[in-house]
């Protein structure tokens, strides 16, 4: 081996996942000067080894070299360990090792068997006409004898007839490989001999009871039977891998469509016309389990083709199925390396984890877009699809339209054809791990992404591709409705078509339909119901919208699993289901909805107020949803003495519930952390601004945290309400120039009113008011106010309005009355 070969193999060794690596890396990694490195590196790009990227510094990755195991599909996919055991098998030093291949008839046992012995070619371990010897045993069944003399050869006078010596196959195959098919047939005796060639690489001849013949010799074995019951265990000992192929049908969708593609291929070149299957073909191929695996399905596509021949003797093309419907046809590509399929998951594979792999969801939801936009690149038309693969998602998504109309989202065919582009390499990569969210803000995302997985994979549970695909709609559908809507009635489909016809007028996905059919009890329906609202987000409130009768009295069982308000309405309608429905898309506040008149509907509403039914520390901010975020972050931490759930709660909802003196709803609180005075009786309140000024301590907690997690969170509440802790938080504005104008805001307001605002004031404001422009300007609007305003922020507003007229312009925004109401409430608590 020259260096250059020897710096190759530790580039293999150390790099071979694709990852990219620069000069001075590998110096370290492999003790060389980096110069030396350098020189290496640059001749192993010359000899086409490597790949180079100018970038700064210089980067380097293996380029992909043609294998053996590319022409096997799924080498990168569900046969990607299977592939890697047959590679070892060669390598193992110092003759590789012999393997047994299992699996039902048809699976690809000796197309394996002879891309092995191709990749040890390849790697240089046999010299480059080294045999490949084939027998099937099964042709000697019935003749044991045969078999040996065929195998070993014989000498003369071994049987009648054998007038002179014969060598066998082991002579042929002598310095390569031998491939024993239907192994389970050789006699005890054939195995024992077999054992001694694999122990002492020697055997005798038939009728030779003195000579030892050598033979270097590497063995594979295939058989459909179990082995440990049809092969000597002496024999079986001896084969220490065994590697177990798996059924057609056992196989990703991906996977068996690319190698349907892959047959139709070959036809396709043999008949030089292009092919076009009709998709409920295609589907018959792919979901009817034809039996008999590959290798029928492989007869099968031979003999649709043959049919299909005749029709177009005088085309340059063929059509496979009945052309009822012309749209339903999809061609095959004839690109034989359709890279989109077949070395999808290979191809992709890098990009995939650059972007998704341990990635938080939130992540996930960003690169999603510029992702996609990487897989249009280079083709003609924006949404054109490349291959059979995406062209095959995408007419399976299309035919199944219909189901996906419930969730009242204009899903338009852009949006399914970059699905296809999507789920084609997102699916299959279930090697890249991901982060398990438990994400129940954007359950109503994951629910319709996993209806159109459905549509395409019944079986498979990819959770990568299940994150793709929400994150995509998350971007590109977003649903404006926060609160949570369920419609449950009698009867088989009465729900699903009134919450689809009132999802699909609001235009957003508001409800969510539970059907009840005559046969399925209540108990049942409640149990589902209940499985479904412990995974959603309900801190804002669930609107429960039943038909009559045992419905109503649900809520007892189902109001334990709710965080926010419960709300139950009899008798739906769909006047009913239109008007709350749109009330929600205006994110009406949950008291909206129990004081609305319902006896225009004539209907009973029962209600139930709730924070949390487990253990839980309330966060409340005025200035903000952002901050009271942050604050619940500090106080979020895995290792707590006992579990609690640390919920951020508006602070006019808080106010609003203290008011009504409904205080059961924090029968579970153990505090309120908040950013301005409150009192609930039985609640222990904390203003945040006795823990700054250092009046009052966290150590109450201490049944929850330990006593270093409550210094680092003090601390770190600390930090955050210091005009530094808070311009970090700013997102696009420059801190230098916002500190600026709101320290000016707030001088002018402390002159107009002859005060000076204590620290804690001050620093509440700036908080409130940078993330105030940041959101005006973002367009993220807060909600409008409810009450008619008051005389006093009447007159706040009056006074004011020069004040803040420098932000007006500057930022060309408007103060809307409820953030004005927010400002002065800060204020007035000095
Ligand atoms: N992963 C694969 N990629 C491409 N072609 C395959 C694959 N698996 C099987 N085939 C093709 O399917 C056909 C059947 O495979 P093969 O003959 O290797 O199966 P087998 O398990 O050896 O069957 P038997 O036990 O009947 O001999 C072959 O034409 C083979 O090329």
């Amino acid at each position: 081996m020259t260096n250059t070969e020897k710096i190759y193999d530790k580039i293999r060794n150390l790099y071979e996942d694709g990852r990219e690596f620069t000069a001075s890396e590998l110096s370290k990694q492999i003790g060389l000067s980096r110069s030396m490195t350098s020189n290496y590196l640059n001749s192993l790009v010359k000899t086409k080894s490597l790949n180079k990227k100018n970038t700064r510094p210089v980067k380097f990755l293996l380029a992909h070299k043609k294998s053996a195991f590319d022409v096997v599909v799924g080498a990168q996919g569900s046969m990607a360990t299977l592939v890697e055991q047959c590679q070892a098998s060669v390598n193992y030093p110092p003759n590789g090792l012999p393997i047994i291949l299992r699996g039902n008839s048809g699976v690809g046992k000796s197309m394996l068997a002879k891309q092995t012995y191709q990749y040890a070619k390849e790697r240089n371990v046999l010299s480059p006409d080294a045999p490949l010897v084939t027998l099937n045993c099964a042709d000697y069944a019935n003749n044991p004898e045969l078999l040996s003399s065929a195998l070993f050869g014989y000498v003369k006078g071994a049987f009648t007839g054998a007038d002179r010596e014969k060598k066998g196959l082991l002579d042929s195959a002598n310095g390569g490989y031998l491939f024993l098919d239907e192994v389970h047939n050789l006699t005890q005796e054939n195995q024992e001999k077999l054992f001694i060639l694999i122990d002492q690489k020697r055997f005798r001849r038939l009728g030779d009871d003195d000579n030892w013949q050598k033979a270097d010799v590497r063995l594979i074995l295939a058989t459909t039977e179990d082995t440990n019951r049809r092969l000597l265990a002496t024999f079986r000992r001896r084969i220490p891998l065994e590697i177990t192929l798996p059924d057609f049908m056992d196989r990703p969708v991906q996977e068996r469509l690319a190698l349907i593609t892959h047959f139709f291929q070959a036809e396709a070149k043999k008949m030089e016309k292009q092919v076009f299957i009709h998709q409920d073909e295609l589907e018959k191929l792919l979901y009817v389990d034809v039996g008999g695996n590959v290798g029928a399905v492989q007869n099968k596509v031979q003999i649709s083709c043959a049919q299909a021949y005749n029709q177009h003797v005088n085309d340059n093309f063929i059509k496979i199925g009945e052309a009822e419907n012309d749209d339903k046809f999809i061609q095959i590509s004839s690109n034989s390396s359709d890279e989109l399929i077949e070395d999808g998951s290979y191809k992709f594979e890098k990009i995939l984890k650059e972007n998704f792999e341990n990635k938080t969801f939130q992540e996930v939801c960003n690169n999603i877009l510029p992702f996609l936009n990487q897989l249009k690149k280079g083709r003609n038309r924006e949404e054109e699809l490349f291959s059979t693969g995406e062209r095959f998602i995408y007419s399976r998504l299309l035919a199944n339209q219909n189901k996906l109309d419930r969730f009242g989202k204009n899903i338009t065919q852009k949006h399914l054809k970059e699905i296809a582009i999507l789920f084609n390499v997102g699916q299959n990569s279930s090697s890249l791990s991901i982060q398990s969210i438990d994400n129940k803000e954007d359950a109503k995302y994951f629910n319709m992404a996993q209806t159109i997985i459905n549509q395409v994979h019944q079986k498979i549970r990819d959770s990568l591709l299940l994150y793709m695909i929400t994150a995509y709609l998350k971007n590109e559908l977003p649903i404006k409705i926060r609160k949570n809507a369920i419609i449950l009635m009698h009867g088989k489909q009465s729900a699903s078509s009134l919450s689809s016809e009132a999802n699909n007028l609001i235009g957003d996905y508001v409800f969510e339909a539970f059907d009840m059919p005559i046969q399925v009890e209540t108990k049942e329906i409640v149990h589902r119901v209940n499985e479904y609202v412990t995974n959603i987000d309900t801190r804002e409130g669930l609107i429960l919208l039943v038909d009559m009768g045992s419905l109503e009295k649900m809520y007892e069982e189902i109001k334990d699993n709710v965080t926010g308000d419960l709300l139950i309405v009899n008798n739906v309608s769909t006047s009913l289901a239109l008007n709350i429905g749109f009330a929600l898309l205006q994110n009406k506040s949950m008291d909206y909805f129990t004081e609305l008149d319902y006896q225009q509907f004539n209907v009973k509403p029962q209600f139930f107020e709730g924070i949390s039914q487990s253990q839980n520390i309330v966060i409340s901010c005025m200035s903000g949803e952002g901050i009271a975020q942050k604050i619940k972050e500090i106080f979020e931490d895995t290792k707590t003495k006992v579990p609690i759930e640390i919920i951020v709660l508006d602070f006019e909802e808080l106010e609003k519930i203290a008011a009504k003196k409904s205080y059961t709803s924090f029968k579970n609180t153990f505090a309120i952390i908040s950013t301005s005075p409150i009192t609930i009786p039985g609640v222990k309140c904390i203003n945040i601004e006795d823990l700054v000024n250092g009046s009052y301590s966290l150590d109450f907690l201490e049944t929850i945290y330990s006593s270093e997690q409550i210094r680092k969170q003090t601390n770190e509440i600390i930090k955050l309400f210091t005009i530094e802790g808070a311009s970090l938080r700013l997102k696009f504005l420059n801190p230098d120039m916002v500190i600026n104008e709101i320290e000016q805001i707030i001088t002018s307001l402390e002159q107009r009113y002859q005060v000076t605002f204590k620290n804690f004031v001050r620093v509440n404001l700036f908080l409130h008011l940078s993330s105030m422009i940041e959101r005006l300007l973002i367009g993220d609007a807060v909600e409008e106010m409810e009450q008619s305003i008051s005389t006093e922020l009447a007159n706040f507003i009056e006074v004011t309005q020069d004040i803040f007229s420098s932000i007006y312009k500057k930022y060309n925004i408007i103060i809307p009355l409820k953030e004005y109401d927010y400002i002065y409430r800060i204020i007035h608590v000095q």
